[in-house]
């Protein structure tokens, strides 16, 4: 069975509960005090990890797209590299970020949004690096984090099918230890973007590692949907008030959806089962009371050969011979008089063929 090694305790795929990820990323306002709230919240939901992003801006963007006046309503500065900075946590706050999770038993990574920072992560010592769908199509960070040695988690928002085999076929080249997560980079985004059948063709394309989900839809219903398709890693955004600041704000969950979402999701995964169509022990109770049996349509005389017009089917009591036999009594012979609406009971026919 496909699994990637988290840690030596935690495992992902499909004989282990889903993983599911709390992205902080950008909704702690620049503020370590409130991402310490997310990360209680996010503990309190049940998650298993809780997860930043890391850039160092002149590693990831040029020069003037970093002087980019960005305008916008979420923005916490004139450009879109002072907005940036604003939002950018110090090496050392992620250490103590990172020591804060560990101590209540998070899990705690950050996207490497650039060589540099995943230099930085891989020191820090996460557990496994998150490639964003930003970064996906980076040939030199994938490159560098395929060789890092850590087990890899990469997002696949906008990209396609051919660029999702390229970066596939990277990272296979130095180990099996990643995991791709269909995503889609809208915020919020439009359910009929969504579409959650990507998971299933990311499950026929690449057989040997396994498949998530990182999600930016409202609500949810659609991480749930996603873990029915076979989605073995959740990741959605946490906020504690979604009218904050802030572009990701309104398509996170609150600590409390955040909780339903994973009890809807130990639920599910439960629910799935093998595929094998059996009748099930805990049926018996509704069978014992509501199965039907076969029965005489009139009285019945014995020695006949029964035909089709000398049955019903229906809920008998006591109950007799189950209804999916009723073809193995066509032809049969009766042994014994059988008067209207009483079942036939086994011992009561010489069964042709059965
Ligand atoms: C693709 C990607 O990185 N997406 C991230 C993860 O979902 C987001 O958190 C962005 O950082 C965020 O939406 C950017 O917002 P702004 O541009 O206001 O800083
Ligand atoms: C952009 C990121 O994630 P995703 O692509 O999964 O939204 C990220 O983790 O930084």
């Amino acid at each position: 069975m496909v699994s990637l090694e988290i840690t030596t305790k935690r495992f992902i795929g499909l004989q282990h509960p889903v993983f599911i990820i709390a992205e902080i990323g950008q909704n702690h306002q620049g503020s370590v005090d409130e991402a310490k709230k997310l990360i209680d919240a996010a503990r309190l939901a049940g998650v298993d990890c809780v997860k930043l992003q890391k850039s160092s801006l002149e590693d990831k963007f040029t020069k003037h797209a970093l002087e980019r006046p960005y305008s916008s309503k979420h923005s916490w500065g004139e450009t879109y590299g002072q907005h940036k900075q604003y939002l950018e946590f110090s090496d050392d706050e992620f250490k103590e970020l990172k020591s804060y999770a560990e101590r209540q038993n998070l899990l705690f990574t950050a996207s490497a949004k650039d060589c540099k920072s995943l230099k930085f992560l891989q020191e820090l010592d996460v557990p496994f690096i998150k490639i964003g769908s930003g970064d996906a199509d980076d040939h030199f960070l994938l490159l560098e984090a395929a060789r890092c040695g850590k087990p890899l988690i990469i997002s696949t928002g906008m990209q396609d099918i051919d660029n999702v085999r390229r970066v596939y076929n990277k990272v296979k080249k130095h180990h099996n230890n990643f995991a791709l997560l269909h995503c889609v980079s809208s915020y919020p985004t439009d359910y009929e973007d969504v579409n959650l059948r990507v998971i299933q063709t990311y499950r026929n394309e690449f057989p040997d590692i396994p498949i998530g989900y990182s999600g930016h839809e409202l609500g949810i219903a659609v991480p749930v949907a996603a873990v029915a398709l076979g989605a073995t890693i959740i990741e959605k955004h946490i906020t504690l008030d979604k009218s904050q600041k802030g572009n990701d704000h309104q398509c996170s969950l609150t600590p409390e959806e955040f909780r339903t979402m994973i009890c809807n999701i130990r639920a599910t995964e439960q629910a799935i089962g093998d595929g094998v169509k059996k009748f099930t022990s805990s049926e018996m109770h509704c069978y014992n009371k509501l199965g039907k049996s076969v029965v005489a349509a009139k009285d019945l005389v014995r020695g006949i050969s029964i035909e089709e017009s000398d049955l019903k089917i229906k809920v008998s009591h006591p109950s007799g011979i189950p209804a999916k036999e009723f073809e193995y009594l066509i032809g049969a012979k009766l042994r014994r008089d059988i008067n209207y609406d009483e079942p036939l009971m086994p011992e009561d026919v010489d069964f042709l063929d059965r």
